[in-house]
């Protein structure tokens, strides 16, 4: 799900056509003719302007963040959850403490809340004018059907991003499958030549699964895999990259700095699967795990995958191996 409580437009990678706001905006301080307009998200780091009308005479620029404590009259729509027209501010008590009145001189705001498509609030959607103003009906309407406009584009991202993760995500173990692995895993490795770090590929394999299934059923065999994946999760870095390719193969691209230290992270891997598996109250399995390393030349995920499938196959083979009486 699209994280609600997050910035919209942080960095490169944002997900709304800013652009499409801006003229939304722009054309509503048109119609208004007025000197200031925004969209307003507001999360818990406080109310960060998303657009802002362009008008010369407009104190706040996009990016700006004014803190949750600060008595502005976003605040007041975000909290109600409700439209908030108040047309002579400097006259009401309530915004005496107000630095958009105080400071600003502003004397008029006209707002809406923004929802995202769950209903919860993203922000505010409003018009402020230096002068005292006297909305009509049908300017109320308007402002409304924009703020609408703004509303079916979250939808829109909404639905985006929950697409994306169905495409990319396993279903049973939510992390990533065997498409987006080769994906990502591929940028990474570009990434790697370029910026001079090494990967290493894990091709971890669970020991009997099967017998796992055959004795206690579906179920508990799929517990494993879940439990297998949060293991994987918990205790490899954000930066590796995590997937299942199917069955109960799953892969870790881990970015190392020194490739002695792989053995400590695949007995850790080890180990924790063990303890989160009795955690659970489920039965003890054994892994196999696999190795291989980027090299300098230029590589693709495929072979180095390939590699650490065939390094997987030995420790598998030792490992039944020592198991025989
Ligand atoms: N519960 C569950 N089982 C699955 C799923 N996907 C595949 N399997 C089962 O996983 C088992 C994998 O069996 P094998 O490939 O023989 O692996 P194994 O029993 O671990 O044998 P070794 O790898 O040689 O130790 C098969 O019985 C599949 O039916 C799943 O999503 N959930």
């Amino acid at each position: 799900m699209f994280k609600t409580n997050q910035w919209v437009f942080s960095g490169k990678d944002s997900q709304i056509s800013l652009q499409k706001w801006q003229k939304t905006v722009d054309l509503m301080t048109e119609l208004f003719s007025a000197p200031a307009g925004f969209v307003v998200q507001a999360t818990d780091a406080g109310y960060r302007i998303v657009v802002a009308s362009e008008q010369r005479e407009n104190p706040y620029k996009a990016g700006e963040v004014v803190p949750l404590d600060t008595n502005i009259f976003c605040k007041k729509v975000v909290q109600d959850n409700q439209a908030l027209y108040v047309n002579h501010a400097s006259k009401d008590d309530m915004w005496l403490d107000n630095p958009e009145v105080t400071q600003d001189g502003f004397e008029s705001y006209l707002g809406l809340p923004i929802h995202w498509p769950d209903g919860e609030v993203f922000g505010t959607f409003c018009v402020m004018d230096f002068e005292q103003t006297d909305y009509q009906r049908n300017y109320l309407e308007l402002i409304k059907q924009l703020r609408d406009m703004v509303e079916d584009d979250l939808a829109l991202i909404n639905s985006f991003v929950q697409m994306r993760e169905i495409a990319m995500l396993d279903p049973l173990t939510h992390i990533y499958n065997r498409r987006a692995l080769n994906l990502l895993a591929q940028q990474k490795l570009s990434l790697s030549g370029r910026l001079g770090f090494d990967v290493c590929c894990l091709f971890i394999d669970i020991n009997d699964f099967k017998k796992l299934n055959d004795n206690y059923g579906h179920e508990i065999g799929d517990q494993a895999l879940m439990t297998l994946a949060k293991t994987l999760k918990s205790h490899l870095r954000d930066a590796d990259i995590i997937g299942r390719l199917g069955g109960d193969e799953f892969v870790a691209l881990i970015q190392i700095s020194d490739k002695r230290l792989i053995s400590h992270v695949i007995d850790k891997i080890i180990n924790a699967y063990q303890a989160e598996l009795a955690d659970k109250n489920l039965p003890t399995l054994t892994l196999s795990i696999g190795r291989s390393f980027s090299s300098s030349e230029k590589e693709s995920f495929e072979a180095l995958l390939d590699m650490a499938d065939k390094d997987m196959y030995s420790v598998k083979q030792a490992f039944k191996l020592a198991k025989k009486p």
